[in-house]
Formats: structure tokens, sequence, C-alpha cells
């Protein structure tokens, strides 16, 4: 089971040089999240802030309770633990063999004798595909074979949370869809957090529940899927189409006017970009539970996300989980969702009981119940989680025991009630979603987005 990485208002300078400042977001538990920036934004920065090996001048990177930025150096140690990191080469010693590269780890931070060494590595070995290439050297294997002995080294330890420098650097894209669909299968297996940091469109599209990007030393987004994958705000939309066109150049600045008048001439071309549907793990293996918390929550906020975002969500219901959140079947989706009007504590609010929040929503989602935000409970807005996915723990899936995000449990297999493959259902009527995206005041997407006020620079 992984644990939930809290960062809160983070800033990080070289110099005279921000790199980026006040960056706020979750990565719930379990759940795969995406960092997406032009080169130079500081993402590689951001995973280092994470693990403490870079330490931001402001701000906190919270886990399992201590704050990554500002504690002892044992306890530094001990998180640290919790990690497995994939750099983008790898980072294998050159003059070892893979086996002992895997193994490394294991022998400098465990007293495991050689027998229980070797059987963890060549579980690991198996894990990636590697098995039969102990002896071979870094240099005698092709990049898709290093990244994936890297992975092997970064899983002995069993990490709760796993970090990826652009693993898809240097491969081809048959490869990078191996690696992805390896990092689906790993989660579904190991129930880690992970964060990708990638400039792989493809990956962005099809790997992640969450995705944010930096952009001019800012956090401009963050969220579901879903919002980033069908945004009209034109950094992230460049982005994610691969696109000359839009606010960002070639040395990341780029005239705002020149940058206008691109983006004119592409109006009326675009419409809302399609969703591809989202890598599962390959049959045979484990469901990955996190997709049901990640559900529970994006359903229980979904009044907050854009009309578009909404409508994704929606089709990508099985009949199951809509009776599971109370939509009727055949019964148009009127929301008459509401625009703006969730606190920050609401935003970051799981629903304890979907089942009765369904219950009180038997229209539609956008029905769910709002939390009384003069109640004194963990929704009381706080400013740190403006930017933030949700901070509470979803409720255990059916037949599975809740657990808090720090816990330490075992990974349950399976996820309940979610059926595989998802069939998507045909013919239903459109999502009406009851607010146009202008009904909703930009600084409420803002809350949930991760947009800073003042939006691009
Ligand atoms: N240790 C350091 N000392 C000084 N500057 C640094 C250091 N590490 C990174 N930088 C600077 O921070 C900025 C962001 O670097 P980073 O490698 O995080 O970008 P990135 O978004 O990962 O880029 P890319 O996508 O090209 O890998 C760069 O200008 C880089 O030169």
């Amino acid at each position: 089971m992984g644990v939930e990485v809290r960062v809160e208002g983070l800033s990080k300078s070289f110099g005279a040089q921000t790199i980026w400042r006040d960056v706020t977001l979750t990565l719930p538990t379990g759940e795969i999240s995406v960092l997406l920036g032009p080169s130079g934004t500081g993402k590689s920065v951001f995973l280092k802030s994470l693990v403490g090996l870079l330490k931001p001048e402001q701000g906190k990177v919270l886990i399992d309770g201590v704050d990554v930025c500002d504690c002892a150096e044992k306890d530094l140690y001990e998180i640290r633990k919790l990690f497995g990191v994939l750099f983008q080469d790898g980072a294998l010693f050159g003059s070892m063999n893979l086996y002992d590269n895997i193994a490394f780890p294991l022998r400098e931070h465990t007293r495991k004798n050689e027998s229980e060494v070797r059987q963890v590595v060549m579980e690991k070995m198996e894990m990636v595909g590697l098995l039969g290439a102990e002896t071979k050297l870094p240099g005698e294997i092709s990049g898709g074979m290093r990244k994936r002995a890297g992975l092997a080294r970064a899983l002995v330890l069993d990490p709760e949370i796993l970090l990826f420098d652009e693993p898809d650097s240097g491969l081809d894209p048959v490869r990078t869809a191996y690696l992805n669909q390896l990092i689906v299968d790993l989660n579904a297996q190991i129930d880690a957090t992970c964060l990708i940091v990638t400039h792989d469109i493809n990956t962005a599209r099809t790997v992640p529940d969450n995705i944010g990007m930096l952009f001019r030393r800012n956090l401009v987004m963050y969220g579901p899927r879903e919002v980033l994958l069908t945004s009209t705000e034109p950094v992230v939309e460049q982005f994610l189409n691969g696109r000359r066109q839009g606010p960002i150049g070639m040395s990341e600045e780029k005239d705002a006017g020149q940058a206008a008048a691109e983006l004119a001439e592409l109006r009326g071309e675009q419409g809302v970009p399609h969703i591809m549907p989202q890598l599962e793990a390959t049959p045979g293996l484990p469901e990955r539970t996190a997709v049901r918390r990640r559900q529970d929550r994006v359903m229980a906020n979904l009044g907050s996300l854009t009309p578009s975002a909404q409508q994704e969500i929606f089709k990508s219901l099985t009949p199951q989980e809509r009776e599971r959140y109370g939509i009727r079947e055949g019964a148009p989706a009127t929301a008459g969702a509401r625009s703006g009007t969730l606190s920050q504590g609401e935003i970051a609010q799981v629903p304890q009981q979907p089942a009765a929040a369904a219950q009180q929503a038997p229209q539609g989602p956008a029905e769910q119940p709002t939390p009384n935000p003069t109640t004194p409970n963990p929704t009381t807005p706080n400013p740190a989680t403006r930017h933030a996915a949700p901070q509470q723990p979803a409720p255990a899936p059916q037949g599975r025991p809740a657990q808090t995000p720090g816990s330490h449990g075992p990974a349950q297999p399976g996820h309940g009630a979610r059926p595989s493959p998802r069939p998507r259902p045909r013919g239903e009527p459109p999502l009406q979603s009851g607010f146009q995206p202008d009904d909703e005041p930009v600084s409420a997407r803002r809350r949930w987005f991760g947009r800073r006020k003042g939006g691009e620079q």
C-alpha cells in the first residue's frame, strides 16, 4: 500500500533563479500521477525535492507525518526507504552486472543473507521481464533494458512511493508502450503511489489518474486526468497536443501577441479533445485498487470539475458504477451541477459514505451532498489545500478494511466489484451538466486545478 505525499507551498530557487514557487498538490495514496512541463521547468528538481535530495527554501513535503524539508537526518533516512526512484538513464553502475546492480540496495540497506537477496532480485527481474540477463553489463544492453533494470533496482526495497524521471526518454514508441504497461501492472501489484515526469503525450494521455503541469515557475494545473485532458487552457492544450501554436515557445518565453495570434488561427479547428482510455492492468493481474479510491473521490467532487471533465467521467462509468453512485440508468444526467460553490476544504473532502451520498443524489452526481462548511472537521477550508487533490482516506472498497494513508498494512488483492474489462454504456444520453463553463467563476476552478491567481504569466 502506498502512502500519500502532500506538498504544501513549495518554492525552490538556485541563487537568483526561481525554479518554481508555491507548489501545492497531493499525490493520493496508490494513484499514478504525471507531472508535465516544458524542458527546464523544474520537474526533475521537484522529484529530487520530494526525496529530500534538494532543499526547497519554503514549504513542506509531508509523508507519513514527516516534513521531508525539515526533519532530522535519521527521519529522512527512514523516509527515503519508502521511495523507489527510476532515474532517466537507469543510473546503473557500469562495472556491475545487472544482478549486482539490482542487489545493491539490499546489500547496502538490509541484513538479508545472499540467498534472501537472490530471491528478491530474481523476483524483481522477473517482474520487469529481465530473467536471463543477470550477468549482462549495463553497457551490453539496450536503453529499454537499462530502464527495466533500473526499475527492478527501484523495486527491491518494496517502495511505497515510486518516482519515474522520464522513463520514456530514449525509448522508441513501442518500448515506451511496454514500459507504460509495466508501470500500470506494477501499480496494480504493489499499489505504490507513483509520480511520473514525462514529455510523452501518449504516456500522459493513457497512464495517469492525475496530471499536473509546471510552466513558467508555477504549477498551472493539477487534477484528475479528465480535467487536463479536456482542458482548453492554452498552455495545457498546446502541450498535450504537441503544437507549436500557443504560449510555449522554443525557449519557454514567447511573445504574448504572437501566441494570441496563433491561438486565434487555431480557433474553430479545435473541439473538446478526445480522451483516450486509461491503461488497465494486464488480465490475470490484480486490478488497481487506486482506481476505485480515485473514483469515489472524483465522484464526490464532481460538481467542482469542468463540464467536459464531468462528461468524460460519466461516459467512463460502467452500469455497476452508475448504480453505486446512485445514477439511474436511462435517466438524463441532468446535473444542476454546482458551480464554484465548494469551499476549498470541501473540494478536498472524500465521501465517507458513498452509498449514503448516492441515495441523496439519485439523479446524478452533481447533487452530491455538500458537507456543512461550518462544521469543524477536516474539510475546514485550508489555504494549503487549494491546489490539492483530496487528502482524506477514501472509503475502503467493499469487503476491504479501511486504511489510512499512512498505514502500512499489506496490500490486498483485487478491489471489490469493479468489473474488467469495463464495458462502455452505449447510446446513453449526453450529459447535460446544468452549467456552462462561463457560469463558473474562474477562481473556483483554480482551487481544484491548482492554477495560481493571475493564470498564465
Ligand atoms: N543543482 C542545481 N544547481 C543549479 N541549478 C540547477 C540544479 N539542478 C537543476 N538546476 C536548474 O534548474 C532548472 C530546472 O531543471 P530540471 O532538470 O529540473 O528541469 P526539467 O523540467 O526536468 O527539464 P527537462 O524536461 O529538460 O529534463 C534548470 O535551469 C537547471 O539548470
